[in-house]
């Protein structure tokens, strides 16, 4: 090659392979939704989309696609890109509905979008309780629930839905929030009340205490429950992600506002069955303790002696009776297999109330 300056690429020349590739990236997502279509038939005969629906496969498909990433594109774009062409696969039988906490433009929409794509059909609803419902009574396929947030820590409200829901959990979201403060005027000098969630504004704790101590703090249901009256008088905003803004027609006042830089919300997925390993789980266990000396212990030990990493366990007061508890715990691996197969039998033999809540793929960025 000659030295010196890089010549300029031809303009006309780099676009004609651009079209090349994009021909073959086309006739590429065309033959594998053919090949998706023949997966389906391969299944069976099946009613609807929710018999099609794979997650521990479409975990894998993901995980190679990481693998196999050495740039310029993040995994995180890659990912989304992978995604979105499974769920327009998926959708050709018809798409799944997915559950979440309403209006449109909460982050819990977010995440529906993240784990299912955008093919998938989203059902707002006005509450977290509601979401089980819907999905309990098959009017939704699932659900998306928050359950912890990275600054804020675990949302008990939701865990306690699973001490009398007999729904499983099928999958996780993990979700980089964003939190902007937005208005009707877009002038920070005109607001004097701010509505939000009350997670979202203790994201913004010392933001707040900087920029705007004087005003009103309103907690509502949601982040978009917030956008949607904000719009109503020059004088109020809403902190909520961008998404919810273009939905409400607000302006951005400031953001990202959040606290922490890294300030991530979990989300569950809820449905009605549970699926085979993955090759890469996490296993929710609900654990009843009546008050026997030891009773945590015989259930830890199995877990710690068969060398199970637990990742969380909470207690919460057990639904109905004084003094009993319920306690959360998180494992790593799936319940059809070793090592946590074997320490659940032997749980399994003592304790009268471990309940299975799912085993389910660990996220994908
Ligand atoms: O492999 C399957 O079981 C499929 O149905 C195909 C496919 C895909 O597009 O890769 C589509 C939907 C499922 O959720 C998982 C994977």
């Amino acid at each position: 090659m000659a030295e010196g300056k890089p010549t300029k690429p031809d303009l006309a020349a780099v676009r004609a392979q651009i079209d090349g590739i994009d021909r073959e990236i086309q006739a590429l997502i065309t033959e594998r939704a053919l090949f998706a279509r023949q997966v389906g038939r391969a299944k069976g005969k099946l009613a609807a989309a929710i018999d099609y629906y794979r997650p521990e496969r479409e975990a894998q498909v993901l995980r190679r696609v990481v693998d196999r990433n050495d740039g310029p594109l993040s995994d995180d774009v890659l990912v989304r890109l992978f995604r979105e062409i499974m769920s327009a696969c998926l959708a050709q039988q018809e798409p799944l509905k997915v559950g979440y906490l309403g209006p449109e433009g909460t982050f819990s929409q977010q995440a529906v979008h993240k784990h299912f794509g955008h093919s998938a059909h989203g059902l707002p609803l006005a509450s977290v309780e509601e979401v089980f419902d819907e999905v309990a009574s098959g009017a939704a396929d699932f659900g998306v629930v928050p359950v912890e947030n990275s600054s804020q820590g675990t949302i008990q409200s939701t865990l306690d839905l699973f001490l009398t829901s007999p729904l499983m959990i099928c999958g996780e979201v993990e979700l980089r929030v964003h939190q902007y403060l937005m208005s009707r005027t877009g002038r920070i000098e005109d607001i004097e009340r701010i509505y939000s969630h009350g997670l979202s504004l203790a994201q913004c704790k010392n933001w707040l205490r900087q920029h705007l101590p004087l005003a009103e703090k309103l907690p509502v249901a949601s982040n978009a429950e917030g956008a949607r009256r904000a719009r109503n008088a020059d004088d109020a905003a809403a902190i909520a992600g961008e998404s919810a803004g273009r939905v409400y027609g607000l302006k951005v006042v400031a953001g990202p506002i959040e606290d922490r830089g890294d300030n991530t919300t979990r989300f569950l997925v809820i449905g009605r069955a549970a699926f085979p390993p993955s090759g890469h789980d996490r296993t929710s266990l609900l654990v009843s303790i009546h008050d026997q000396p030891g009773a945590l212990y015989r259930i830890l030990e199995p877990l710690a002696r068969h060398g199970i990493s637990m990742d969380r366990i909470e207690s919460r007061p057990a639904h109905g009776a004084l003094w009993q508890y319920a306690f959360f715990i998180e494992v790593t691996g799936h319940v059809e297999e070793s090592p946590l197969k074997d320490a659940l039998a032997e749980i399994d033999a003592f304790a009268g109330d471990v309940r299975v809540l799912g085993s389910y793929p660990v996220a994908v960025p």
